[in-house]
């Protein structure tokens, strides 16, 4: 029933390895060795916007970042403090709706940027590992009182939770109450640009949970907190009021999420709670895996490889973490409050119509159960084939899983090991074909986990690559209008879009046709892209979306290189080649027979498409590749 401590160990945080920087709040920072800690000042955000608006954002700078595309040069009176220094074109990606001034600061510049390459900057890893490590001794001290608390964030379910089983754990050897616990903030969904199907799909989930709960007189409580920078103090009040000790977590890899769990950490710490944040959504948690050279992978491939050994050789990490015991019966005297909250409406900015409503239901069931079911029919029917039908958008070959794994609905762990026990080897790199190929795009998550953990200021606005900063990209309107409501004139493209505002789900293949058209043949900025994607998916989950989009944009890691251009009638051929999943999305063509479907204006059917309202192409690709390349150069070559 409780877990085996063999996986405890990969799973508790660990301390940094390496020397580096700590920063403490907002303005002060430790530099840090094995042995000593010298506090130095760094800039406070404030002083960053100063240094960095005064000497950008004024007129004249800013009517020389307005001048056409392609002309654009950067602002002479910028900061001569680099690090302080926003990106000389912030105010594009600010005016275009990238960066969020209401809860971010501007774009940085690459040299911040390459800063925590060079572990100038401390990554916000370091500031967890360092609060876990630093408050170890307190909360070891710490004896259980009247409960212990899971916070569930996305990881929206029982079985093998790690976290939520170490609670459980904790709250049954002390004979105590379990309470489960959810902040929902509506700015944090805004400033993460949450989809409302996605919001929708976790309210849904709540409502399953809060049932499965029950069952075990486990309450999950719901605390709305409006602003987000509220939620580390509500959580302190909450503890505080249930008399709970213990608060258990997992732990999220976004930078926000990160700093505001150091932050919780060592303030709970001075007031006598025992924050516990433990790793459960990678197979393998990020900064496990390092080169011969003892460095981070940024290539797939041999990524891949060492992902397999060592999970070969620590099998533990596939060992599934046992449900929550029951509550004690007594609690439902004790917190009767608690089994009494409701499952909250979507906030007003996130709600769907009655019809996307019913919509996202049928096509999207949520919850755990709906998660296995879904997982036991992928891998009874389709997982043979998956090699096979994975690229075919028309061919529901793929297992929309991803919808589950972004909410936490079900876990990589369980998949895997599920795919593995239905093969005839133990060994993830062997047997049916089709469930190794699937394993390895699993490990695609991971990956991109990794990454996003080792390489934090993806999370911020910046390139995997920060040289890619300066390619001067368009902000046209109209072509990224008809991109996003399907309109292009391109039907692979056409089918993508609305496939993806009609279900919050686009087949991968097409993601990456979409990303490389927006990216290349429209030349706009790929951040765009990403945000309308995660503001209509709901399998959005930060680090495969950002980097996704900067492998097919060329600007992310282990990227498409960016002379590769995909041709978007090529692709049609290839993946769509009877045009079935044309048909389907984009109903104007449907009369349209043969090979003129992914090509009507050029291939004999333009007065059937004019007639039926199909737009012509907005760009001729030849030409935009032409231009892709050329500005893609500039871009690299400017040496900012
Ligand atoms: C531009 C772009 C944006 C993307 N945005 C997201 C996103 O926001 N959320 C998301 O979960 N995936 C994203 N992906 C990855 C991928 O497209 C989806 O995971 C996949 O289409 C989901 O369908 P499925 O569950 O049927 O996948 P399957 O083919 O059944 O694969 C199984 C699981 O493996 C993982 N996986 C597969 N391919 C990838 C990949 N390329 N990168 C990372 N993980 C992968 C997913 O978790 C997926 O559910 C994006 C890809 C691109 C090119």
């Amino acid at each position: 029933m409780f877990p085996r401590v063999s996986w405890l160990k990969s799973y508790l945080l660990h301390p940094p390895k390496r020397p580096g920087v700590l920063l403490m709040g907002r303005d002060r920072a430790i530099h840090f060795s094995s042995s000593t800690m010298i506090p130095i000042k760094l800039p406070t955000t404030q002083e960053a916007h100063t240094n960095g608006v005064s000497g950008s954002a004024s007129a004249p700078a800013d009517k020389r970042r307005k001048t056409s595309h392609g002309v654009r040069s950067p602002d002479p009176n910028l900061s001569a403090n680099p690090l302080r220094t926003p990106h000389p074109f912030h105010r594009d990606a600010e005016d275009n709706g990238i960066v969020l001034r209401k809860f971010y600061p501007p774009e940085m510049s690459n040299a911040r940027a390459r800063a925590y390459n060079s572990d100038e900057l401390p990554r916000p890893i370091e500031l967890l590992n360092s609060a876990v490590t630093d408050t170890a001794a307190a909360r070891r001290t710490i004896g259980v009182k009247n409960a212990v608390v899971h916070w569930f964030k996305w990881d929206l379910r029982t079985s093998d939770n790690r976290a939520l089983c170490l609670a459980s754990e904790k709250a049954r050897k002390a004979g105590v109450p379990l309470i489960a616990l959810y902040v929902l903030s509506p700015q944090d969904f805004d400033a993460h640009l949450t989809s409302p199907a996605r919001v929708d799909f976790m309210l849904r989930t709540l409502g399953v949970l809060k049932t499965d709960l029950a069952k075990l007189d486990i309450p999950l409580w719901v605390e709305p907190v409006d602003k987000r920078r509220d939620v580390p103090g509500r959580v302190m009040e909450l503890m505080a009021k249930w008399g709970a000790s213990h608060l258990f977590a997992n732990v999220e890899y976004e930078v926000d999420e990160l700093r505001r769990e150091a932050k919780l950490v060592r303030e709970c710490a001075e007031k006598g709670i025992a924050v516990e944040p433990v790793h459960d959504t990678c197979i393998v948690p990020p900064g496990q895996l390092t080169t011969n050279a003892g460095k981070q992978y940024a290539v797939y491939s041999p990524w891949f490889r060492s992902w397999i050994r060592h999970i070969h050789e620590n099998l533990e990490l596939l060992e599934l973490s046992d449900p929550p015991g029951p509550n004690p019966t007594s609690t439902r005297a004790l917190f009767a409050t608690l089994f009494d909250c409701d499952i909250p409406q979507a906030p007003e900015s996130k709600s769907l119509s009655v019809e996307e409503a019913k919509r996202f239901r049928a096509l999207w069931p949520a919850g755990e159960h709906e998660a296995m079911k879904r997982l036991g029919k992928f891998c009874e029917e389709d997982v043979g084939n998956y090699g096979n039908n994975r690229n075919l958008p028309s061919v529901p070959g793929t297992s929309n899983l991803s919808v589950h794994f972004a909410s936490g609905t079900l876990s990589t762990r369980t998949a895997v090991r599920t795919a593995r026990d239905r093969n005839k080897t133990k060994r993830l790199d062997g047997g049916n074909e089709g469930i190794q190929k699937w394993i390895s795009e699993i490990a695609w998550r991971d990956f991109y986990k990794h990454v996003l953990v080792h390489w934090p200021y993806i999370c911020m606005n910046k390139p995997f690559k920060p040289e890619y900063s300066n390619i001067e990209w368009s902000y046209n309107k109209e072509h990224f209008d008809a991109w996003a409501r399907g309109r292009t004139g391109f039907p692979i493209v056409d089918a993508a879009m609305r496939q993806l505002t009609n279900m919050g789900w686009m087949h991968n293949r097409c993601r990456m046709v979409v990303a490389s058209f927006l990216s290349k043949d429209l030349l706009l900025d790929w951040r765009m892209g990403e945000r309308f994607f995660m503001e209509h998916l709901i399998d959005g989950d930060f680090a495969s979306n950002n980097c996704g989009w900067g492998f097919a944009a060329s600007v992310g890691v282990d990227p498409q290189p960016y002379f590769r251009i995909f041709n978007p009638l090529l692709q049609s051929e290839k993946f769509d080649p009877d045009g079935e999943y044309i048909r389907k999305w984009v109903p104007e063509l449907k009369g349209i027979e043969g090979k003129a479907i992914h090509d009507p204006y050029g291939r004999g059917a333009g007065d059937r498409a004019r007639k039926a309202g199909y737009p012509k192409p907005i760009v001729d690709h030849k030409g935009a590749r032409a231009r892709a390349l050329a500005a893609y150069k500039k871009g690299i070559d400017s040496g900012l």
